[in-house]
């Protein structure tokens, strides 16, 4: 079997559960949009420096400045047509980098301040990922559902998961809540989390990123959640001894026999200091330890990556062969929001040949 190269990682066909609508942006695109709507505090109106800002402003090594650099990509998507084209646009580089399925996520209540509605928000940006999921000759290259959002310092988580399940049957697989974690623990948002679960909804929380293991416990416990956004900081409750053996805490062994995901974020856990490097990532332990470990870009603009960015940078650190591709984008599509039938079909009509493809191409 050969190593991958960074071109045929690119070609096999990649699944993606974590990544932000509002951060994943074309940088001319913000440029355009800004200079038809007349938002005038952008940093540069020069692509590539407008592209090198977003990376360095994002290496913050802390959470909340990282989200600082959101103000101007949520500040150009607040009308009907932005917000088309920057879904329209996020579809055609996910396929473009070989995604086959994708839950793209965003706070619908951050894009109602040129007037749109929560409802029209929400229509926005899946007609935007309709149009751009159509490859030339009309038929689809990608699948992409949307997740809705809460921002957890706000108090609309309600009214979001109302949103998600009016829209569940056109386009919105699930509901998440993002936003600085210290100090807003999810279980503020708990009567958000028990309607969803009584209407039989999928959801998923950021926790343990920049906060420890009582946010993933809440999490989990607590609110229910189905899958973790990023969930590094279970390593926690890992101890290693000199051998190298782990012993796993209760949570952490909960979380691994359960098989709750995890959708962790390499290069956006390195710039908001979640993890010292890419070497010393924990999903190289977790993934040694049989969690359920997916890959993911959580933000393409801020973290200059892609799926096949992080799969390269892996490969790099770690020796990954495509054995373990493949068991991460299995990992990810077991854990998507959509059907199971709908799983399986993608699963092994689309991944399994895939991978097999490339493993032995010379
Ligand atoms: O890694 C992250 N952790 C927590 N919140 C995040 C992260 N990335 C983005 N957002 C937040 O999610 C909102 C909706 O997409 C973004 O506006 C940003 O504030
Ligand atoms: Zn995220």
């Amino acid at each position: 079997m050969n190593t991958p190269t960074r071109e045929q990682i690119r070609q096999a066909p990649k699944v993606l559960l974590h990544d932000h609508l509002d951060g994943g942006l074309r940088t001319e695109t913000i440029i355009d949009i800004a200079r038809d709507t007349g938002y005038g505090r952008l940093p540069s109106t020069d692509p590539a420096n407008l592209a090198a800002w977003f990376q360095e402003a994002s290496d913050s090594g802390s959470l909340e400045r990282y989200l600082e650099t959101f103000d101007h990509t949520v500040g150009v998507m607040q009308t009907r047509e932005a917000l088309v084209r920057v879904a329209a646009e996020c579809a055609e580089d996910l396929a473009d980098d070989g995604v086959v399925y994708a839950e793209v996520r965003y706070a619908p209540e951050q894009h109602t301040s040129g007037g749109l509605s929560l409802d029209e928000v929400v229509e926005a940006v899946i007609e935007g990922f309709r149009i751009g999921s159509l490859g030339p000759d009309g038929t689809p290259r990608i699948r992409v559902g949307t997740l809705l959002t809460a921002m957890r310092h706000q108090a609309r988580s309600m009214e979001i998961a109302e949103l998600a399940v009016r829209y569940r049957d056109a386009g919105v697989v699930g509901f998440d809540i993002a936003g600085a974690e210290a100090g807003h623990p999810p279980t503020r948002h708990l009567d958000a989390f028990e309607y969803l679960q009584r209407e039989n909804a999928h959801f998923t929380i950021h926790a343990g990123e920049a906060f420890g293991l009582p946010s993933i416990w809440q999490a989990i416990q607590w609110c229910g959640a189905d899958r973790l956004g990023h969930g590094v900081r279970i390593i926690d409750d890992i101890t290693l001894s000199d051998d190298g053996e782990a012993k796993l805490g209760r949570l952490a062994a909960y979380v691994r026999d359960k098989r709750i995901p995890l959708e962790m974020c390499p290069t956006s856990n390195l710039q908001t200091g979640a993890a010292p490097s890419i070497a010393e990532h924990p999903i190289g332990l977790l993934r040694r330890l049989n969690f359920r470990v997916t890959v993911n870009t959580d933000n393409r603009l801020m973290s200059a990556t892609s799926v096949t960015g992080e799969f390269a940078k892996l490969v790099d650190a770690f020796g990954y062969g495509w054995d373990d591709l493949q068991w991460f984008t299995v990992n990810a599509m077991k854990s998507a929001f959509i059907p199971f039938d709908e799983r399986l079909a993608l699963i092994n009509g689309v991944i399994k040949p895939g991978f097999a493809r490339l493993k032995w191409q010379a």
